[in-house]
């Protein structure tokens, strides 16, 4: 294409957003119209699915339960009053509490006030308050937040030794929408044990955010914690950053939430609109469904141009990756449906991966987040008539160009600056695209059945680790580990046998394991 003809290309799907001063680039992504015109009537149908979730129908078959993500900053659109006024009263909570921390009218016993946040919680319930922490925390947040989003022991003391000298001021958010998730339990035990052993009063540190009557909606209520905050079953972990999972922790540390959900539901408002070239999310759904041939036959690689930006990807990873990654289409035929994602940020992953991009294997497209102001403020010259935010800006536009110039496709998306209200408006952006495309290649895209697996597998080697110990405590002499796997009763389970007896003798945990460790045959075990 003709550099003439690529810029006509460029400004006829030019998508701008007045009022967000939001921009959508899908020029280098080369589609043509017929591949255009034959997805229309896809589209037709998706724009109606979405009407009829946003109108709380059952968009989630499986879990029977209604998706009502895009209610949280447009409360006036929640099905019913009730709902509508849920939404609105746990707003006013979320401030109400929050002015109460921060001007010191909750205090910590002895203190004047709480100086910093520990967040516990993981997948959605972390994501979106670090992505959102990394992009808008301001240098000298109101309270600072530490994040426990992991059952490492070795990350939770990390954590708890930043914090050690401030945990008598320290406010602790435990965030489980099921309110059973293994790992954040773990941390907010380990948490708690260390308050314990300082003479902390840990319920008067501790706050909750779960789904009502959850097993920690139960345990803060029972032991009187400072306070809770519901979260709703029509809200998925991974569309939780605008409901009290995100709001609460942002709010804390003096962002602004109400501008974050204003942005939001303007992106909403031009997302709803039932017109591919009008509705920037159809446009990305359009590219997404063009590039992997409507079968995520190419990954997604995010390159914000921005430092800040850089959790964006981890954040679009859950997004996208659980909400698209699915066996069975509604039908239930087998599709294995999903869009890999991965990204940290430009220019620095030029130094890394770009390489690849360029060269190697074509199984990609780039999206490229560039942010129009470099910094508040006048930057100084790096060289004469330069500043550092020209070679950044100048980077961005010079890998697009590289990239294209090898027939590997990007989309470009152009925010005027990072602030709650452009932030706010990705998280929308995406939320809805991903919601179209869902429909687009007919998935639920709001349940997540493949990862209990993994959780129940976890599950029974914890039984078998139990069952291990008793028969090495019963026995006197030392087992082979077959002869080990023979008396449990699971010869077939001999390899997980071996696993976890390593991994016990590492962490002094009452196991002697004699033999060679590279020849699992040659090894004796017994109790210590
Ligand atoms: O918020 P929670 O109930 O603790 O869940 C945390 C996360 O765990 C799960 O395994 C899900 O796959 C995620 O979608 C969820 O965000």
């Amino acid at each position: 294409m003709d550099a003439a003809t690529l810029w006509q290309r460029y400004q006829d799907w030019l998508f701008y957003h007045k009022e967000l001063e939001f921009y959508l680039d899908i020029s280098r992504m080369r589609f043509d119209d017929a591949f255009v015109e034959t997805l229309r009537p896809k589209f037709e149908k998706a724009f109606q699915d979405m009407d009829a979730l946003e109108k709380g129908d059952i968009a989630n078959p499986d879990e029977n339960r209604m998706v009502g993500h895009y209610w949280l900053r447009d409360a006036d659109l929640a099905p019913t009053p009730e709902l509508r006024d849920e939404i609105l009263n746990t707003l006013e909570k979320i401030e109400d509490f929050t002015e109460k921390i921060q001007t010191g009218a909750i205090h910590p016993s002895g203190k004047f006030q709480f100086t910093d946040v520990l967040s516990i919680g993981i997948g959605g319930s972390a994501l979106g308050p670090e992505f959102v922490a990394e992009a808008l925390a301001p240098v000298s947040p109101a309270l600072a937040i530490h994040f426990i989003d992991n059952t490492d022991p070795a990350g939770i003391d990390k954590v708890m030794a930043q914090l050690q000298d401030k945990l008598d001021t320290t406010l602790v958010l435990v965030i489980s929408k099921s309110g059973g998730t293994p790992e954040t339990r773990n941390g907010m035990i380990e948490v708690k044990k260390v308050y314990e052993s300082k003479n902390l009063n840990f319920p008067s540190h501790a706050v909750a955010i779960t789904g009502t009557g959850s097993n920690l909606d139960q345990l803060a209520k029972s032991e009187g914690w400072l306070a809770t905050f519901p979260m709703y079953d029509w809200v998925g972990g991974r569309t939780s950053e605008l409901s009290a999972v995100g709001l609460l922790p942002a709010a804390m540390q003096g962002i602004d939430i109400r501008e974050m959900l204003e942005g939001a539901k303007e992106m909403d408002a031009v997302t709803r609109i039932p017109k591919l070239e009008d509705n920037p999310a159809a446009l990305l759904a359009l590219c997404w469904y063009f590039a992997g041939n409507g079968k995520g036959e190419k990954d997604m690689v995010v390159l914000p141009y921005k430092d800040s930006l850089l959790l964006f990807s981890r954040y679009l990873q859950q997004l996208v990756m659980e909400s698209l990654g699915k066996e069975k289409d509604l039908e239930g035929n087998v599709v294995h449906q999903g869009i890999a994602v991965y990204g940290n940020k430009g220019s620095t992953d030029q130094h890394a991966y770009v390489q690849q991009l360029r060269e190697g294997v074509a199984n990609f497209f780039v999206t490229f987040i560039e942010v129009l102001e470099d910094r508040q403020g006048i930057s100084p010259e790096v060289e004469p008539g330069v500043t550092s935010g020209d070679y950044l800006s100048g980077l961005l536009q010079g890998t697009r160009q590289a990239l294209y110039e090898n027939l590997r496709d990007s989309i470009t998306v152009t925010i005027p600056q990072v602030n709650p209200r452009t932030v706010g408006a990705l998280i929308a952006l995406y939320e809805r695209a991903v919601g179209l495309y869902g429909f687009l290649v007919n998935i639920n895209a709001y349940h997540q059945p493949g990862v209990e697996a993994g959780k129940k597998a976890a599950a029974a080697v914890l039984d078998l680790q139990k069952q291990v110990m008793q028969v090495l405590q019963a026995e006197g002499a030392p087992l082979s580990l077959s002869e080990l796997a023979e008396k449990i009763g699971t010869p077939e389970r001999v390899e997980s046998i071996y696993m976890l007896l390593r991994h016990l003798q590492a962490n002094q945990r009452g196991v002697v394991l004699e033999g060679n460790p590279g020849q699992p045959s040659s090894l004796k075990v017994s109790a210590s």
